[in-house]
């Protein structure tokens, strides 16, 4: 049976100061480069494989010092990236004003088509989400990848694996350097295909992670 971890970035500049991210970038803070050595330390207990991330830096940066760790190259996959945020991009949450708020609450809030202007919708995230997990079956016999992506992607990406469609309210928190996992079975008895086994575990982290929006 394949399993797949899933690893969300450590904590990065934008994040500390509840600045939307999507698909801009900005480096890890020094707890967020700690948060990324802690959960290499636990990747190295993994039987990891192959590392596979997303091209953004603060991913980039995540899975290189967690594929030093496991001995392991990294492998960019522009697929793992985070939901493209469109105009918010680089705002700061506390300067939303009521329309561009109801921009993002569509995101979280059940919204099918929502998205933010000149940003993608959680259905186009989760189809590529979906489409780079898949790709791991492809890997030989006996691999254990770990991948390292973004909060809203996993948490879409997650989610959908339990059922929920890629526009639910998102009622899962995945923080910074979480991990969690995902198994391929095919079994008569449960679900065939993925099932989650594990969600969101920062039991190897020493401080408080934060949300992927500081909520
Ligand atoms: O755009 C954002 O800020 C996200 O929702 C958080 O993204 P991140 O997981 O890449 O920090």
């Amino acid at each position: 049976m394949l399993q797949v971890y899933l690893v969300r970035h450590g904590e990065t500049q934008w994040n500390a100061q509840r600045r939307i991210q999507g698909q801009s970038d900005s480096a890890l803070t020094e707890k967020g480069e700690r948060q990324a050595e802690q959960v290499a330390e636990r990747a190295k207990t993994l039987g990891i494989t192959h590392v596979i991330a997303s091209d953004l830096g603060r991913t980039r940066r995540t899975a290189e010092i967690i594929a030093l760790a496991c001995g392991v190259e990294v492998t960019l996959d522009a697929r793992l990236r985070e939901l493209d945020m469109g105009v918010l991009e680089r705002r700061s949450l506390d300067t939303l004003n009521e329309e561009e708020e109801g921009w993002r609450r569509q995101l979280v809030n059940g919204t099918a088509d929502g998205r933010i202007p000149e940003g993608e919708s959680m259905a186009e995230m989760s189809e590529r989400m979906h489409a780079a997990l898949n790709a791991c079956l492809d890997l030989p016999e006996g691999s254990r990848p770990l991948l390292v992506s973004h909060g809203m992607a996993l948490g879409c990406l997650v989610s959908t694996i339990l059922g929920l469609p890629a526009w639910a309210e998102r009622r899962l928190r995945l923080r910074n350097c979480s991990i969690s996992r995902v198994d391929h079975q095919q079994s008569p008895w449960l679900a065939s295909g993925w099932v989650v086994e594990t969600a969101g575990d920062i039991s190897h982290l020493d401080a408080p992670a934060l949300d992927e929006l500081q909520r």
